[in-house]
């Protein structure tokens, strides 16, 4: 019997990380090979089992990339980007699959990571569950079949911990419908309107963020027209649906070739 494809996971002690630590133990297809946090994290040097609060687990918490990486078939990485960017030259170093969930990256990050990806496999997307990416593709033929008569706006609702916004989420279903519309987001995106902004333009596509409490993750993608209105939702109640999703992708992405995926690829739901 084949060994099982070993998974480190990056900033091992946050709120994914730690999801993705129990997600991976329940697991019969996969098994722990590493834990990754920052530099000066209090984990560092500790078992990660009793750092959790838990029984020893024989996974030391450790800094270096290079090293957790070089024992691992797939790396899954919720963190921050500029923590991304790296362990993306470093995970292609390694051949390892590069399983991305972080949000808030820049053009110039993404471009680090499309490099990365001609030498490795890379699976990004700012939301790994089911039913968001399948919100996309709706979002993108109900976008495709109205006019510029009906007002586009996304709203999202994340916990008060989030740094980013917009959410990574509200983004691809920015980016669903203007691709419906065939119009490129950054041309009409309108983020946060305040003050005296003037009437909405046509066309536009809004983004709104509230953060508070513990909310997991809550989007909505409203079209607005004269007399009606269509509201497409979604709501995350459990963030094991994201960690779920993500070691979906690190397995799926084993046979695959080098190059840059999304989950759309991941579930077969690409058209
Ligand atoms: N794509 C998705 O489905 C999805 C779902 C949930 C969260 N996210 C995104 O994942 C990211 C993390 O979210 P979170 O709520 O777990 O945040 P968090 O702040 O709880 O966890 C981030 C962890 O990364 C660690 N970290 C930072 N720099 C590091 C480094 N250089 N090396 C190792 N570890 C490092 C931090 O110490 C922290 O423990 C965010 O960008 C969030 O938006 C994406
Ligand atoms: O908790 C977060 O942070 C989340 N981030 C992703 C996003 O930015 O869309 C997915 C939902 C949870």
């Amino acid at each position: 019997m084949t060994e099982k494809p070993g998974v480190v996971v990056t900033g091992v002690s946050g709120r994914m990380g730690r999801m993705l630590v129990r997600e991976i133990l329940d697991s019969d297809r996969l098994r722990l090979a590493g834990a990754l946090e920052r530099e000066g994290h209090d984990w560092l040097g500790r078992d990660l089992g009793e750092a959790m609060g838990g029984a020893a687990l024989g996974v030391v918490v450790q800094d270096d990339p290079l090293d957790a990486f070089a024992r691992a078939q797939a790396v899954v990485d919720f963190t921050t980007p500029a923590a991304t960017v790296g362990f993306a030259d470093l995970a292609a170093q390694a051949r390892a699959v590069h399983v991305i969930g972080t949000t808030g990256l820049s053009d110039a990050d993404l471009h680090r990571i499309h490099v990365a990806a001609r030498h490795a496999v890379v699976v990004r997307a700012g939301n790994m569950s089911l039913g968001v990416n399948l919100l996309t593709q709706v979002t993108r033929r109900v976008a495709a079949a109205l006019d510029a008569d009906w007002d586009i706006e996304i709203v999202e609702a994340h916990h008060n911990r989030k740094v980013d916004a917009p959410s990574g989420t509200a983004l691809m279903l920015g980016e669903a419908a203007a691709a419906g519309r065939g119009v490129a987001l950054e041309k009409v995106s309108d983020r946060g309107r305040d003050g005296l902004t003037g009437a909405r333009e046509r066309g536009q596509i809004g983004f709104h963020a509230i953060r508070g409490g513990d909310i997991v993750g809550e989007h909505e993608v409203i079209f607005a027209a004269a007399g009606e209105r269509i509201t497409l939702k979604h709501v995350a109640s459990d963030r094991a649906l994201f960690a779920r999703g993500a070691l979906r992708a690190a397995l799926w992405g084993q046979d695959k070739a080098p190059g840059e995926y999304d989950m759309l690829d991941v579930l077969g739901l690409g058209d």
